[in-house]
């Protein structure tokens, strides 16, 4: 068995784990990153960079076939499955590539390969070759695809969105399990390259979406372009031939067998610190098995131990991961010196069309408690000028402030190019700006951007009126 004696381990070579490695060196710390997959990351070879690639063939495929209310007609459109995944692949290579070129960086003696796990607070087992004894550890192992138990041992027709990106070709058909991020994502993009694709929602919930009225709007505008049966529970599948005979029953518990090519699991993500010995650490845990930790220092309790990335399960997301890896390497480098790290603004982004985002307080948390204390504006795109002009007029914006000081708290929407409208709220929310601030910011015609003023108008209303029920259709038709 190899020993090995550093300052800090880390624990997985994704975002987190390599921006905590830069961080934790920075320190002048002697720092190993311990893999016990492939290098590249989650994000660029089996996430947000795939899936975007997808999306953008399924853009183009739509834009074509949707031309002709503007007196373009672009004759028969075909789609060449082969050459979609190829694309989408060889992108993708391109994008890992960067990651492994970032990876072969780092200095070889620090770079550890086998599956990590604590055997005591302060030693790893790496398979069975190496122990590592570190002062300091940061978990950064990432999540993993959630495998329905009702869809165990089924055959090759169920996939994750681990498998989707490896796919020669569009299948005929697929059904996708949950109406979460990736399952909307993944379904519109394969309905709109071809695909016979029909999503079945455990509840009611559409991506990250907690304001009703948004909610409300959303489950309207998609569907009317995707088959969603909402209120669905999966009962069972079997593999039959080159195809999946999957079984669903309804709300009223009517149960109905259709078949697919594939089944898409995309009922949620789960944290990976369920193999890591974490019952070795000494470490108060949550109901769900992470490690209790502060989101402003990534320390787990007063240890030595610090979780960054999908593995604590906060937020996510790449950018938080990224901004995770950071706080945990800062702090695991210079530890016992544990200091906040920068957080931002929450923000979220769904590349459905329309786009669906999130940011700064979210509903929920701001009805918990019970009564509602604050003001909310909206704005339905429905008749906003600049959507309308390029056929993109669906949708709705809620935007929430605090009486009082008309501080601006967050927003939530199913919204055309939702993914800008977002930032720039974002960005508002992290300066703390009021409503009224935000209304003297520039606004250009014709943009979407005016659809977000009429909302914010809308809230200073609101405020002033000191109700918070006001639900404003759309004023401003582009004249
Ligand atoms: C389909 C899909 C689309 C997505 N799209 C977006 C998007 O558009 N925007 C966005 O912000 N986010 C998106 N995400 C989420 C984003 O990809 C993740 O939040 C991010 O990649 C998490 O990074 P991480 O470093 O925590 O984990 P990872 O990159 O998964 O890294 C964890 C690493 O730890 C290793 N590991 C695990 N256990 C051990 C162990 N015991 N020992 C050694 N190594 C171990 C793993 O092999 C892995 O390499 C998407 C995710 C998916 C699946
Ligand atoms: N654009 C982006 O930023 C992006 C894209 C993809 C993924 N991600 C990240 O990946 C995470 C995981 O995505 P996800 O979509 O897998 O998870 P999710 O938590 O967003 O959604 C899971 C969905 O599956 C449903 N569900 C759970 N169990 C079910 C069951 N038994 N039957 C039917 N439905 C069931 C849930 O109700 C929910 O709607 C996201 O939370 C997000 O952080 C982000």
């Amino acid at each position: 068995m190899k020993k090995l004696d550093v300052d800090v381990a880390i624990i997985g070579t994704g975002t987190a784990g390599m921006t905590a490695y830069r961080a934790a060196k920075a320190q002048g710390a002697r720092t190993v990153v311990i893999e016990s997959g492939v290098y590249g990351t989650t994000c660029a070879r089996v996430g947000c960079m795939p899936s975007k690639l997808l999306i953008a063939a399924a853009e183009s495929a739509h834009a074509m076939q949707h031309s002709a209310p503007f007196g373009v007609h672009a004759g028969e459109v075909r789609i060449d499955g082969p050459a979609v995944m190829e694309r989408v692949r060889r992108e993708r290579d391109r994008f890992v590539g960067f990651v492994l070129e970032s990876v072969e960086s780092f200095d070889e003696a620090d770079k550890l390969r086998g599956h990590a796990r604590f055997t005591s607070p302060h030693t790893l087992l790496v398979d069975d070759h190496t122990e590592v004894t570190a002062a300091r550890i940061v978990i950064a192992t990432g999540s993993t695809p959630l495998r329905l138990p009702a869809l165990e041992n089924v055959g090759p027709g169920i996939a994750t969105s681990d498998d989707v990106f490896y796919w020669d070709d569009l299948p005929k058909s697929v059904a996708v399990i949950g109406t979460g991020v990736i399952g909307l994502e993944l379904g519109q993009a394969l309905h709109r390259l071809g695909v016979r694709v029909k999503l079945f929602a455990r509840g009611g919930s559409i991506a990250h979406i907690s304001d009703p009225e948004v909610l409300r709007a959303a489950g309207r505008v998609l569907n009317e372009e995707l088959d969603i049966q909402f209120q669905s529970k999966d009962i069972g599948a079997v593999q039959e031939g080159e195809e999946v005979a999957l079984t669903v029953a309804d709300a009223l518990g009517k149960e109905q067998t259709e078949r697919f090519q594939y089944v898409l699991m995309a009922a949620g993500r789960t944290p990976n610190v369920h193999d890591i010995g974490l019952e070795h650490t000494g470490l108060e845990r949550s109901e769900d098995g992470i490690p209790l930790f502060d989101a402003r220092t990534m320390q787990c309790g007063n240890s030595h131990i610090f979780i960054a990335g999908d593995a604590n399960n906060e937020r996510p997301l790449l950018h938080d991961a990224a901004d995770h890896g950071k706080i945990a390497g800062d702090n695991a480098g210079r530890y016992p010196d544990v200091r906040p790290g920068l957080r931002r603004t929450p923000i979220a982004v769904a590349f459905t069309e329309p786009n669906i985002a999130t940011l700064g307080a979210s509903y929920k948390s701001l009805v918990e408690g019970g009564k509602r204390k604050f003001a909310v504006g909206s704005v339905s795109f429905a008749n906003q000028g600049r959507s309308r002009v390029m056929l993109q007029n669906k949708g709705m914006l809620r935007v929430y402030a605090e009486f009082g000081s008309r501080r601006f708290l967050g927003a939530e929407m199913i919204a055309p190019r939702a993914e800008h409208l977002a930032h720039t709220l974002s960005w508002a929310c992290q300066m703390r700006m009021t409503v009224d601030q935000m209304l003297e910011m520039p606004f250009y015609h014709p943009v979407i951007e005016e659809g977000v003023r009429t909302a914010l108008r809308d809230l200073a209303q609101c405020l002033t009126k000191g109700e918070s029920d006001v639900d404003a259709a759309d004023t401003e038709p582009g004249t």
